[in-house]
């Protein structure tokens, strides 16, 4: 199946690029000066492959799953939380729920690997395990569980894209995550280890200390083929972050703009784009995180993310602080007025008039 999507997964319409330049420039504004914004909006139009490109409704998907390796005392909290937080999504208490509200976002929780069980009302469960075994004794999943869990992600994009999203801005939610997706970076770009972890939920330096060496360990230990974004996953990675690739690859398969979060989601990315390189232009970026390896992490793709709020969070936050960016840039392109239409003057036409 992810063969599949991938097959279905288009070069984005350069076709179209030109054309929407050249509209941008009969807007009344001095051309290019809204920057980013129209570098956007030309995006979104070679994402969809329309002029006038839509990006509203967005569908937030939080994916959770929890970490074995959690037992080797590299989060400042206990795994409990993963669930606990789960809980907290689908009471409305969370900080994803608030951005979701504000933006009238549907938010969709998928448990694909939290260690407990959980029956609520409003939760996707599609637990492919009670988390991942602790990859610093043995691998996290098996690679039938990888392609379980990114089929998860495929699934969830293709519904919610079914139910009219226009746009995917997507979290993940599982305690010691950072550490999976620091063995997961390293693996995937042969960085030292120091380079690319950080503190997470917030650990002191002795524990980051640990956590490294944790790391630096299991990857010689479990010796993940640089190439292989599966083998990598089965060896040091997760379920959510397994799913988040999924769901990367089905946003991009249905012309869907996604954008992306932090750390994670952008390890999650890097992977995607390693399994299927038309992927990177579906891609938005939404915040720079302040976990170490985010900067090395963008890097690698050569993102520049549009905002920096010195978020360290996770569960999509950034990504949808974002959301009201590209709203605008599509926005600009509906709702502005011409040179011709507004009786403004255009640059060479005010010249040749002095
Ligand atoms: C209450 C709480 C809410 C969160 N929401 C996201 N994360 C974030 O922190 C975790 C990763 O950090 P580490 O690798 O250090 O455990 C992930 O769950 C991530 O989504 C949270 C963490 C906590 C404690
Ligand atoms: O950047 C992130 O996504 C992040 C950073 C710290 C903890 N959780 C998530």
């Amino acid at each position: 199946m992810m063969e599949q999507t991938i097959k279905k997964i288009k070069a984005v319409d350069k076709s179209i690029t030109k054309e929407v330049e050249a509209y941008l420039d009969t807007l009344t504004k001095p051309p290019g000066s809204l920057g980013r914004l129209e570098e956007l909006a030309v995006q979104l139009a070679e994402i969809t492959g329309e002029n006038f490109p839509q990006v509203t409704p967005p569908a937030i998907i939080v994916f959770a799953g929890d970490h074995g390796v959690v037992n080797e005392g590299v989060s400042a909290f206990p795994q409990a939380v993963t669930a606990q937080m789960v809980h907290n999504f689908l009471d409305g208490g969370s900080a994803i729920n608030v951005l979701a509200n504000q933006l009238e976002a549907f938010l969709e929780v998928v448990d694909v690997g939290v260690a407990e069980t959980i029956e609520r009302d409003g939760l996707v469960v599609e637990k492919i395990g009670f988390g991942t075994k602790n990859f610093a004794e043995e691998d996290a999943l098996t690679k039938v569980e990888v392609e379980k869990a990114i089929r998860v992600g495929i699934n969830m994009s293709e519904k919610v894209i079914g139910q009219g999203a226009k746009s995917l801005i997507l979290g993940e939610m599982g305690i010691g995550n950072t550490t999976s997706s620091s063995a997961i970076l390293a693996a995937v770009s042969g960085a030292e280890v120091s380079k690319v972890v950080g503190t997470g939920t917030g650990i002191s330096s002795e524990t980051l200390i640990k956590k490294q060496r944790v790391i630096e360990q299991a990857l010689a230990d479990r010796r993940p083929a640089k190439d292989d974004p599966l083998d990598i996953l089965a060896k040091v990675g997760g379920l959510e972050i397994a799913a988040m690739v999924g769901a990367m690859l089905g946003g991009a398969s249905r012309q869907t703009p996604i954008l992306v979060d932090g750390f994670i989601s952008t390890v999650a990315a890097i992977l995607a784009t390693k399994l299927c390189s038309k992927v990177r232009d579906y891609l938005i970026f939404g915040h720079h995180s302040q976990e170490a390896g985010h900067t090395f992490a963008l890097a690698l793709l050569d993102a520049k993310p549009l905002l920096n709020l010195n978020f360290r969070l996770g569960e999509g936050t950034g990504a949808a602080m974002a959301f009201p960016i590209l709203e605008a840039s599509t926005r600009i392109l509906r709702e502005m007025a011409t040179f011709s239409s507004a009786g403004v003057s255009d640059a060479e036409k005010g010249n040749a008039e002095n």
